[in-house]
């Protein structure tokens, strides 16, 4: 069956590799050096889930004969990366993307299209053209609308080595990994990997914080948590308390998830934009659970001060201190 994969970096590359070794055609749109070296070298995949050498077809329209589509840009590249690719109309569509949105906005696009939702607990680094590397190996989950879940669920598990688990309530399993996805920007401040981040005690308390105020906004919005990964609405529920107490449980959260990445540096999916110099999804992450905020009449001052310093590392391509990172957290919640 042709699956054709739009934005084949580190999470899409991956699949786009495991695809290819079940026995499926592959497509993926791509560009600059790595479109190249795609078209060239073919996409070279190592780490957690194997090592395999994938033949792909680099194309800059879907092909008609495509069967699933998997939508693996960042967040904010959705738009431009789905102007004029010209997906077959009705071709069941999987949007694998952290934040909240993206899937709406896929959906406003393709109106005549199916849409899922992929919740991908594995790590992968685009780690140079052409080259994917799984730094932690975990499960996937799905959900979505049921047509699109019912065409990808059988292809996915049949080529993933860890399990593909379908959520009933992707809007909550959603909100949980937004709860995780809290590691992503303190690497892209600081050009510290994850495990960094959370061995560094100011830094892990920031995140704590962050965590916490993520769980208190889902919480006002009446969020049911979901089961995905490691991470459940009992893991959250201490989350919830106020304060000190609130936070500390958000860095316990934090040693746990970072023990699951294990010894391989994680630099998760937003500082590997900084480095590409390419801008980050801190609006659709961080600045999701800000508008969620306001919305809900829940201060994020956390958040805020998280999304400013992301943007300004765009702006100068300088990291932050973890020290000064901290501080300039802390003073905004004070
Ligand atoms: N990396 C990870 O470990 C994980 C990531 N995620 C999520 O998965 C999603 C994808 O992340 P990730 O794989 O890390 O991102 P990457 O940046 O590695 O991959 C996205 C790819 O899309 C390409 N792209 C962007 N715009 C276009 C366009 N207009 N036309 C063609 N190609 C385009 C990018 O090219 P270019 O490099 O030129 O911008 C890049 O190769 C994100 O939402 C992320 O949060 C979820 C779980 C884990
Ligand atoms: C879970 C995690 C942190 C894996 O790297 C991720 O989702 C990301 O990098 O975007």
């Amino acid at each position: 069956m042709r699956v054709t994969v739009i934005g084949a970096g580190a999470v899409g590359g991956a699949l786009a590799a495991l695809l290819d070794r079940a026995g499926h055609e592959v497509s993926v749109t791509a560009r600059g050096d790595h479109a190249v070296a795609l078209t060239e070298s073919g996409l070279t995949l190592d780490g957690g889930f194997g090592a395999h050498r994938a033949g792909v077809a680099v194309v800059a329209r879907v092909p008609a004969d495509t069967r699933l589509v998997i939508v693996a840009t960042k967040a904010n590249d959705t738009a431009a990366a789905l102007a004029g690719v010209d997906v077959p109309s009705g071709c069941p569509v999987m949007v694998l993307q952290n934040g909240l949105g993206g899937d709406e906005l896929v959906r406003s696009v393709l109106p005549g299209s199916p849409v899922g939702v992929g919740l991908a607990l594995f790590a992968a680094s685009l780690v140079g053209p052409g080259r994917v590397t799984v730094t932690a190996a975990a499960p996937l989950v799905i959900g979505g609308d049921a047509r699109s879940v019912a065409v990808a669920l059988p292809v996915l598990r049949a080529a993933l080595p860890e399990r593909v688990d379908v959520s009933a309530d992707i809007r909550g399993a959603q909100w949980t990994k937004l709860v995780i996805n809290q590691v992503n920007a303190l690497p892209a401040i600081t050009g510290l990997s994850v495990q960094q981040t959370v061995a560094d005690d100011r830094l892990r308390r920031v995140l704590g914080a962050a965590m916490a105020e993520t769980v208190a906004v889902g919480a006002a919005l009446g969020v049911s948590w979901q089961a995905i990964g490691p991470v459940d609405a009992a893991a959250l529920r201490p989350l919830q308390a106020p304060g000190a107490e609130g936070v500390a449980a958000g860095e316990e959260l934090a040693r746990m998830l970072a023990r699951g990445m294990g010894d391989v540096p994680n630099p998760a999916s937003m500082l590997q934009s900084i480095r590409r110099g390419r801008v980050t999804e801190v609006d659709q992450i961080n600045g999701a659970v800000a508008a969620a905020g306001r919305a809900a009449g829940v201060a994020t001052p956390v958040s805020d001060a998280i999304i400013a310093l992301v943007h300004e590392v765009e702006r100068t391509a300088a990291f932050v201190t973890p020290a000064d990172a901290a501080t300039r957290v802390s003073t905004t919640q004070d």
